[in-house]
């Protein structure tokens, strides 16, 4: 794709409720796609249901194996998940793009968009943080907040009692245990995905959840699909407003657990036939929560950390890329070498990020700005879903003026046994001027390179003189 053919590209509907998602379209015109990858589908995947008045063995099987279920007798009200479904189809698909983008709290696509990247989630919402209500204006945005409230009230229920009988197994520190569920605190995000004229496109790409948990109540509209086993396995929607919600498993039960419960990884598929309304909310442990187990194969970090974490990866590379880096994870006792860590220089006027990483990760593309990124990519990485041996290392530290780093980093995934490599191009003062970029694992190639602001020529400049035979294109 030639540089900046994404904004030739600008989808064009006469739909102007939507959002101006960009096309993945070739310069030849035919449409890529590379979000699919070569990552089989399968059939549609079998959930086991809790219910949460009594979840017993259910809950364990849930956890431990897929970090998914279903949840029946959850005592949210059927008429308040319908009022909510409605506010939100009159609030993001009856109104206009240009009144939704004034509106507080409203985002679409992913905030990488400002990298002029090709992969842009179909996807727009409002941003919900259920702990710090306002009195919500006489609107139809202020009509969404008040069943917000409501229905975050059953949320921060339904998070608390789940949450108790998840952890009761584990055999936690009474004291710690209190910190890792912040319930009342956590946020809603409204979705909707509109229909999409691409084949193939998802509405949102592969993650994990960084939360404790998250619970989904998909409309009548399907999309949601889990990686399970090597392949991405659709889960049907419950019966509407009516049916059971569904359950993830976030980054956080599984640090919590000591691996023992599993951060689902899942996305969505965006629909050319049907758009799909979503609610999820999502539970987090407190800030200061110091998140750590006997035995377990993470140092203790605390929930603040992590989510810094998250964010410098979200601001460098657009998206959460907790497992495509290499984790710091170490066994007790192991050491790091002593080498001290130069003090990251900070470009002037660019500030620190400030997002929730959540809200980063999915936030208005617009409020991102492009650019250099300015601090050092930290060595400080915790990756849940990481499985990888203990490691010593050197810290990092930046080139010498002139001079540009390239790291590279190779991953091995155990389940669907695929490889990824990625480059990163540091300059001093340890700026990220490029990187390569997989979203799904593929067997070893690197299939194309961001670069950060317009400055794509010098790691074009590096790779010529890199016998690189696995670099294939470079965009800005
Ligand atoms: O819309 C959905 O069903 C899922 C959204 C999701 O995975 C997320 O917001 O993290
Ligand atoms: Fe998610």
């Amino acid at each position: 794709m030639a540089p900046g053919s994404e904004s030739q590209a600008a989808a064009t509907t006469a739909d102007p409720s939507c959002p101006p998602f960009p096309l993945l379209e070739e310069e030849d015109g035919s449409h890529i796609n590379e979000q699919e990858q070569e990552v089989p589908r399968g059939a549609e995947l079998e959930l086991p249901t809790v219910d949460l008045e009594a979840p017993g063995e259910a809950l364990a099987a849930g956890c431990r194996g897929l970090g998914v279920f279903r949840l029946a007798n959850h005592g949210v009200p059927a008429a308040l998940s319908a009022s909510l479904f409605a506010t939100a189809r009159a609030t993001l698909a009856e109104a206009p793009f240009s009144d939704k983008r004034a509106q507080p709290g409203y985002f679409w696509g992913t905030p990488a968009l400002s990298l002029r990247v090709r992969d842009v989630n179909w996807v727009e919402g409002f941003h919900i943080a259920l702990g710090d209500q306002q009195p919500a204006p006489a609107t139809p945005l202020g009509d969404l907040l008040d069943l917000a409230a409501e229905y975050g009230a059953h949320m921060a229920r339904v998070a608390r009692t789940l949450f108790d009988a998840l952890a009761a197994p584990l055999d936690l520190d009474a004291g710690q245990a209190a910190t890792y569920l912040a319930e009342r605190d956590g946020f809603l995000r409204v979705y909707r995905y509109p229909r999409c004229p691409e084949p193939g496109r998802l509405g949102m790409e592969a993650h994990t959840d960084s939360s404790v948990l998250s619970v989904i109540n998909q409309h009548a509209v399907g999309g949601l699909q889990v990686h399970h086993d090597g392949a991405w396995r659709d889960v049907a929607p419950g019966a509407g407003e009516t049916g059971t919600l569904l359950v993830n498993l976030g980054d956080m039960a599984q640090a919590i657990s000591g691996d023992a419960y599993c951060s689902v990884r899942h996305r969505v598929a965006a629909s050319q036939a049907a758009e799909r309304l979503s609610l999820c909310y999502f539970a987090f442990p407190r800030d200061d929560a110091v998140i750590s187990c006997a035995g377990g194969r993470y140092r203790p970090f605390t929930y603040a950390e992590f989510r810094e974490q998250v964010q410098a990866d979200i601001k460098a590379t657009g998206s959460k890329v907790l497992d495509a880096r290499v984790t710091n994870t170490r066994a007790p006792g192991t050491e790091i070498a002593t080498e001290p860590e130069p003090e990251p220089e900070e470009a002037d006027g660019d500030p620190e990020p400030t997002e929730d990483a959540e809200e980063a990760e999915k936030g208005d593309p617009e409020s991102f700005q492009a650019g250099r990124r300015t601090r050092r990519p930290s060595s400080r990485v915790y990756g849940p879903n990481w499985v990888c041996d203990p490691v010593i290392y050197k810290q990092w530290a930046p080139p010498p003026e002139g001079w540009v780093k390239v790291n590279v980093d190779t991953a091995l995934f155990a389940e669907s046994k695929k490889m990824e490599a990625n480059l990163l191009f540091l300059d001093t003062p340890a700026g990220v001027i490029g990187f390569s970029y997989n979203p799904t694992p593929t067997p070893p190639r690197i299939s194309r390179y961001r670069a950060m602001g317009e400055d794509c020529s010098r790691c074009t400049a590096v790779l010529d003189q890199l016998d690189c035979t696995i670099g294939t294109d470079i965009c800005t």
